[in-house]
């Protein structure tokens, strides 16, 4: 029988986040045609571990894409109107496999995971005592740590790939023996996802895209090349490393499953698909994701702006295998979403995260109670991995509600740090703040962001940015619909719909106030967690 079956264009994204993968097909406009979205289980084994078991994430992927497709020909469409995929994924965590087997030879140790908080004093300390060379000269002492920061964009903290890929080879076995034997590949997750999709084992290709090779700490942030005295200051092999690309050119094709044949011709970190996704393209354009961290992104167009308020350098994006790459300067929260989930799942106090926001404007404010959600450290722009999470200010008065507005003024607390710390460094004052991710569809959520922030706060209908930037990055690699990242009037018809905007209902003096009890509870906080704990 014929089949009834219309033929469209359309374009895929697989969106790897660091609670659930979704695969969303998209039109020329953004709309979202059919998708599908599955949560993969986390682990916990010890305080401060988080792991992800990298088969789960693969089937995860492989479910959502088959799923999607279902729900595309439900609709009418062949599934060969998805012309072609981009990848997006939670940056930084680490996956470890076999080069012969093509199956994780571990655990993945996620973004997140403060296991190695010991590694970032010893690696500091290498860099003061045995220097580091940086413009032909070897740099010692406070300066060794300045060259590593100039030749990467990052500091040495837990965050970063090159800790954890260390961490691995030195305590678990598997690892080390793959290691020794060259029979190790590491990659971040779209590198991961892009070799299995694309055949794993039996010719997948090992690539990575600049935005995510840009938070190994292992990159030079400007020849966008692995770096040979990077490489050799961690102690790793460069055999181990997926060879560099782009964010948008055609890497591999899909091997298997209902896409088989497609090209995946995006790849990008979710922060910085999400300031494409924003239309974010040029100088002085920033947006705010909110999901389970929160990632404050301020793009500065061909230059890299070095920090000096504690943000990151970073890539982000680079139109093709010849496209000049264009920078940002980040501002990353480790803990946003993923103290709502606590709330939800350890301390039992709302059922559903969205409960977070009525049990919040329960109270009109927190009873004097702050809570520092330093869960893994503080992230920028303190960057301080012996800081725990602190709630301070309790008395025989609080109950939940004060706790739960507690944990969304953090959030606004977190973001206000980023935002002064970017406008020290880029001189430009935020009036307007973009944003997007799952804890931006809390009402509440946003009205404490601008009442503690003070600035307006915008929130696209569409808040799917992450996957509709990864999807941009492909279409514009294979120039669909005619769009090309490079001249952002090509990109005109996508996503036009509304926002809704937050105006602070405070005063000057009042938020000045609550910044400077959230700056006292953060010194508090602070140097609580002893090396050996
Ligand atoms: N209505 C809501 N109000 C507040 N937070 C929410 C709401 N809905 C979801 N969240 C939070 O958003 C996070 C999920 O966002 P998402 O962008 O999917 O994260 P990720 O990409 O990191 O997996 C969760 O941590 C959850 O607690
Ligand atoms: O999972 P998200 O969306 O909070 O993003 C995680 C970041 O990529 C970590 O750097």
């Amino acid at each position: 029988m014929a089949s009834t079956l219309r033929h469209g264009e359309f374009v895929g994204s697989l969106d790897c986040g660091t609670t659930s993968t979704r695969f969303m097909i998209f039109d020329r406009y953004a709309n979202v045609i059919a998708s599908h979205q599955i949560e993969f289980p986390q682990y916990y084994p010890q305080p401060g571990w988080h792991e992800h078991d990298a088969e789960q994430i693969m089937e995860s992927c492989d479910a959502c894409i088959d799923q999607a497709c279902v729900e595309l020909e439900k609709l009418g469409w062949t599934k060969q109107s998805v012309k072609v995929i981009g990848i997006t994924n939670q940056r930084e965590t680490t996956v470890a496999w076999s080069r012969k087997t093509g199956a994780p030879v571990s655990r993945a140790i996620v973004w997140d995971d403060i296991r190695v908080k010991n590694l970032v004093t010893q690696f500091e300390n290498q860099a003061k005592t045995q220097g580091v060379q940086y413009e032909g000269k070897v740099h010692k002492g406070e300066d060794g740590l300045v060259a590593l920061r100039k030749l990467t964009g990052l500091p040495i903290s837990t965050y970063f790939s090159a800790l954890k890929i260390r961490w691995m080879i030195d305590h678990w076995p598997d690892v080390k023996s793959a290691y020794d034997a060259d029979d190790l590949l590491f990659g971040t997750v779209e590198s991961w996802i892009t070799y299995r999709l694309s055949g794993g084992a039996h010719g997948g290709v090992h690539v990575s895209d600049v935005t995510n090779a840009s938070r190994t700490l292992l990159l030079n942030l400007r020849s966008l090349q692995w770096d040979p005295v990077l490489l050799e200051f961690f102690g790793l092999k460069a055999s181990i490393l997926p060879k560099l690309a782009s964010s948008s050119e055609v890497y591999a094709h899909i091997a298997y499953g209902a896409l088989k044949g497609v090209p995946i011709a995006g790849l990008a970190g979710d922060q910085q698909a999400a300031l494409v996704g924003n239309k974010c393209l040029r100088q002085g354009e920033a947006k705010c994701t909110y999901g389970t961290g929160a990632f404050l992104l301020f793009c500065t167009g061909e230059d890299v702006v070095e920090s000096k308020a504690g943000l990151l350098s970073t890539v982000a994006y680079q139109n093709g295998p010849n496209g000049k790459p264009v920078y940002c300067l980040e501002g990353s929260i480790g803990v946003a979403g993923s103290a709502i989930k606590w709330l939800r799942d350890s301390m039992f106090m709302v059922q559903s995260a969205a409960d977070v926001n009525t049990l919040a404007a329960k109270v009109p404010d927190t009873g004097g109670l702050y809570f520092v959600t330093a869960f893994g450290g503080l992230f920028a722009p303190y960057w301080d991995p012996s800081a725990t999470g602190m709630i301070i200010g309790m008395s025989s008065y609080t109950t939940p509600s004060h706790v739960a507005r507690a944990t969304l003024e953090a959030n606004a607390f977190m973001t206000r740090a980023v935002a002064e710390a970017m406008k020290l460094d880029s001189g430009v004052d935020l009036p307007q703040m973009k944003v997007d991710g799952g804890m931006t569809n809390g009402d509440m959520v946003m009205q404490v962001l601008a009442d503690l922030g003070g600035c307006e706060i915008v929130r696209p209908e569409m808040r799917e940015s992450t996957a509709l930037g990864s999807a941009l990055l492909a279409g514009s690699a294979v120039r669909l619909f005619g769009w090309d990242i490079a001249r952002p009037e090509t990109l005109h018809e996508v996503n036009t719909a509304g926002s809704t905007s937050f105006k602070p209902t405070t005063t000057k003096e009042y938020r000045d106030k609550k910044w400077a009890g959230w700056q006292r509870a953060v010194e508090r906080c602070r140097g609580w967690a002893a090396s050996d704990d």
